[in-house]
């Protein structure tokens, strides 16, 4: 399994760099690398043999490659498909809503071995371009628990961690009119 860079080292406080098309075979696999974990760590069995954190996103900069790529893998109702299945590779936050959300339960970080309480405000919605291992740009809208993911994974490229968005003197202080999502 690959090794999860914690918090104190530096490349989780960096600006990962844009990626260039074609993918290097290297890239390629790395965009693997990042996926088969999250398969990984959804899966009970695998998950307790390998003692793997569950994860539902994960960025290349979480294994010390400061590139601009990351995989989510975020389930859909048991037993359908995933409700977003994707590796992201240059991704761009095109806008996003005004209207504020975050997970009632706040947010962890694989790369943080820690709780740190608190909500962790984010756009409810946002609109996002990225491109694929072929070099395809898409642009799609998320709302909700998957724009809260994407965000989480876009701000491993830029060097933040959930807890910079946690207000230090109200953990828990968030707009009355934020969607709180379970
Ligand atoms: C919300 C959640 N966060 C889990 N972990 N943390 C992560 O994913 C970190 C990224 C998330 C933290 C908050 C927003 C993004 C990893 N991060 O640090 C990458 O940057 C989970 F594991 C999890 N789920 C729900 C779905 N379940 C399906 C079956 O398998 C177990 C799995 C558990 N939900
Ligand atoms: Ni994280």
């Amino acid at each position: 399994m690959k090794n999860i860079i914690r918090e104190g080292n530096p490349i989780l406080r960096a600006r990962s760099s844009e990626m260039t098309f074609p993918l290097s075979n290297d890239d390629k696999q790395l965009a693997h690398d990042l996926m088969e974990f999250l398969e990984n760590s959804q899966d009970e069995e695998i998950a307790e043999k390998y003692h793997l954190r569950a994860g539902v996103g994960l960025a290349a900069p979480q294994l010390a490659i400061s590139k601009r790529m990351t995989a989510v893998l975020i389930p859909g109702p048991e037993g359908e498909e995933p409700s977003l299945k994707q590796v992201l590779i240059n991704p761009t936050i095109l806008s996003q809503s005004v209207q504020v959300a975050a997970l009632s339960e706040g947010e962890g970080c694989l790369s943080v071995d820690r709780d740190v309480p608190g909500y962790v405000p984010r756009a409810d919605r946002i609109t996002l371009r990225y491109f694929d291992i072929e070099g395809v740009q898409h642009k799609i809208r998320l709302k909700n628990y998957e724009a809260i993911v994407v965000q989480h994974e876009i701000d491993h490229l830029n060097g933040i961690l959930f807890f910079d968005h946690i207000n230090n003197d109200k953990p828990f202080a968030i707009p009355n009119d934020a969607i709180m999502l379970e």
